[in-house]
């Protein structure tokens, strides 16, 4: 194999730090001048799908990315054939620099923190108000995520068709996170079909934004997708009656172009996030309003704690009317990033 970019890509290696020292090489390197630049949208097997311009390249890595990884929502430079010709395969020399990245730490099965997608600006907790029951706890975990990836989240609260979203929404209230209700259009049993208005309201929280999906098993994310990207084609699948969730038909994240802009990235595989690496002294920054109130907390305050400052601060008004539940949801949020992750 002899490309014309081989000698570009081993002069390349200037970026790694060297064994002996930490100060890397200055040496110029050439520059992958007709490099082109497109978005990852499917990771399967050292494969990368990315699109660039209306077309899909296939590409492979390049050595001289080391073992960095690529994710889908990555910005990538490619080299080689990047005409999108079936069959041929062009190499990523070089993933722009990140935006956002949505992570999860190692848990037990993973000891490993991995980045989950790359530039998305929305995260989309897709919840059903029954069939399966709403699990607020991981609803919680997920606006954690988000907050800490500087990703805005959306709730969408499916099946309202079976159980009237208000009480859910109660929860969230102190929050103010903006949420859309989708429902089936033929009513209880009917799910295939949503309600074409439902599908237009969640289309209009994600028209020119990259948004990831997430949500358990059996919420209706499938179905929600295929209503919004027709040419998905996402696999759906009936909950199951006796564990009460719906089949695992699908595994690896994708990115989808929404027909009026924008994309959808799809997470199968994801439920949760592991939280170990959200730092509870500086996630409180999340909450401005809470944030002067910290002044008089002990050093590495949890915030969670019989000494943290908030509580007669919130008490004495400074948060305004709706500082005490605000505070609480401040907690609420703190105390998800513990215990049991798929709660
Ligand atoms: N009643 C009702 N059923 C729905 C609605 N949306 C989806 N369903 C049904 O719920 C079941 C699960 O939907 P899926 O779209 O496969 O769920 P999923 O979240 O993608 O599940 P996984 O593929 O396991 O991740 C299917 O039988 C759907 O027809 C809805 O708004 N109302
Ligand atoms: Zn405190």
């Amino acid at each position: 194999m002899s490309g014309r970019y081989d000698h570009l890509d081993e002069s390349a290696v200037h970026n790694r730090p060297s064994r002996r020292g930490s100060r890397p090489r200055t040496k110029e390197r050439p520059a992958h001048e007709d490099a082109v630049v497109g978005m990852v949208t499917g990771v399967d097997r050292g494969r990368y799908t990315t699109r660039v311009g209306d077309r899909a390249v296939v590409a492979m890595r390049a050595r001289e990315l080391g073992r960095s990884r690529i994710v889908v929502g990555d910005r990538v430079a490619m080299v080689g054939d990047t005409t999108g010709t079936p069959d041929t395969l062009a190499r990523i020399v070089r993933v722009e620099e990140r935006d956002t990245v949505l992570r999860r730490s190692a848990d037990d099965s993973d000891r490993v923190e991995r980045v989950i997608v790359a530039n998305a600006d929305q995260l989309v907790v897709v919840t059903a108000l029954a069939d399966p029951e709403p699990r607020p706890r991981m609803v919680d975990r997920c606006l954690v995520a988000a907050y800490d990836a500087g990703l805005d989240p959306l709730l969408v609260l499916t099946k309202a068709d079976l159980a009237d979203p208000r009480d859910f929404l109660a929860h969230y209230d102190a929050l103010d996170v903006p949420h859309v209700v989708s429902r089936s259009a033929a009513g209880p049993g009917g799910g295939a079909a949503l309600d074409p208005p439902a599908v237009e309201a969640v289309r209009s929280h994600l028209t020119d934004r990259v948004s990831v999906l997430v949500g358990h098993s059996g919420v209706g994310k499938s179905t929600l997708v295929n209503a919004l990207v027709p040419e998905a084609d996402r696999a759906t699948g009936p909950v199951n009656t006796v564990t009460g969730r719906g089949r695992h038909t699908s595994t690896s994240a994708v990115g989808l172009e929404l027909p009026g802009g924008g994309w959808v990235v799809d997470t199968p595989g994801v439920r949760s996030f592991g939280l170990g690496h959200v730092d509870p002294a500086t996630f409180v920054q999340h909450f401005e309003d809470l944030v002067p109130g910290t002044a008089g907390c002990p050093r590495g305050c949890s915030h969670d704690e019989p000494d943290c400052a908030l509580d007669a601060w919130v008490e004495e008004g400074h948060a305004g009317p709706a500082g005490p539940a605000r505070l609480e949801s401040l907690r609420r949020l703190l105390r998800s990033r513990t215990g049991d992750e798929h709660a």
